[in-house]
């Protein structure tokens, strides 16, 4: 009735070319990768996510290479900010942040550290490379220690707007109590970045430590959120952390007059906004760990870590 007639055995045999030719074509698209992105590299992470639903590139070692960026990036002649915080005793944190920055941060760019700092006189004198520069930024101290974590967001918002934003290009705002272990480059550099927080990269979203509360300006429900990012690693254009840190400081003074504060301060904040203004890249907690966690077979290579500290020692 058909005209032609297939057996059983002729179907399989045009399977097993279809397969073949399909193989074939997949592995010479791979090494093609390979010989785009760099010697010695597994592309494609497949292990881990490594774009967002909303096409926002997740930056992990092994998804990029640097040399192409370095390329790209170095004939733009840019200047890199960092903000940090060095109230109280957190004094104690600068010298380590600031001598691995100088080994590991944005090598070979100009970068200025903007320090906050209630004590100007205790920011001890670390040697910079050239075209690298350390700007104390006198701040007062707030009395607990949730006030001094969340009033960064304003104190950054108008720095961006008296100061930095006419000194640098890109704006990196983070925690102090961290250390720089290994590379940290052009590669992370975009519009709006965020980090996903090393301790929610495989956990399902209805246990992201989100503000629950509906009274919170920084709630989020349950069902919605995409990632739990950490407060201690965001940056972007000088421009958009303007806007995001000036927005973050708005819904911390709204929850402040309803005499509500966040489960986790600013952090919360952050989370509430970069779910309505999705970020335009993401750095794996490659960028964000914790010396206090082991490593699991995902995170490659540790760039920036939080320091072991005694948390009741250091707050009060
Ligand atoms: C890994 C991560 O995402 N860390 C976040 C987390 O806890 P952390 O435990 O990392 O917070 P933390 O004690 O490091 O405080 C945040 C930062 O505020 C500054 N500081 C704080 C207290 C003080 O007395 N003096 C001072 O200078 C300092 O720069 C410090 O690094 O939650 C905080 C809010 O609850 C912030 O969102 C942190 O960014
Ligand atoms: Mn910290």
């Amino acid at each position: 009735m058909f005209g032609v007639s297939y057996t059983i055995n002729d179907i399989s045999f045009k399977i097993k070319k279809v397969r073949r030719k399909h193989q074939k074509q997949s592995s010479k698209w791979k090494q093609h990768c390979r010989a785009v992105i760099g010697r010695n590299q597994t592309l494609l992470r497949q292990d881990v996510l490594t774009v967002t639903p909303w096409l926002a590139p997740i930056v992990w070692e092994g998804t990029f290479n640097p040399e192409i960026l370095e390329s790209a990036y170095r004939p733009l002649n840019l200047t890199i900010g960092v903000t940090a915080f060095a109230v109280g005793k957190y004094t104690r944190f600068v010298r380590r942040f600031l001598e691995s920055a100088e080994q590991h941060f944005m090598r070979g760019y100009q970068v200025n550290y903007y320090l906050f700092t209630d004590s100007p006189g205790s920011i001890p004198g670390v040697q910079l490379q050239s075209g690298r520069r350390l700007v104390p930024v006198p701040i007062q101290k707030y009395s607990s220690w949730q006030e001094i974590s969340m009033r960064r967001m304003e104190a950054i918002s108008r720095h961006v707007a008296e100061v930095s934003h006419a000194e640098v290009h890109y704006l990196f705002c983070l925690d102090i109590d961290m250390v720089f272990h290994n590379s940290w480059g052009s590669e992370t550099l975009g519009d709006m970045v965020a980090a996903i927080h090393p301790g929610y990269f495989q956990v399902p979203r209805e246990q992201f430590p989100y503000e629950r509360r509906s009274s919170s300006a920084a709630f989020i429900p349950q069902g919605e959120g995409d990632f739990y990012y950490g407060g201690a690693v965001f940056g972007g254009s000088v421009s958009k952390v303007y806007e995001f840190t000036k927005a973050c400081h708005m819904t911390i003074l709204a929850d402040k007059a309803n005499g509500i504060m966040a489960a986790w301060q600013e952090e919360s904040h952050l989370n509430r906004h970069f779910l309505s203004h999705k970020p335009s890249k993401l750095l794996s907690p490659e960028y964000i760990w914790d010396d206090r966690k082991p490593k699991p077979p995902e995170i490659h290579l540790i760039r920036f870590s939080t320091l072991n500290k005694n948390y009741r020692e250091i707050r009060d």
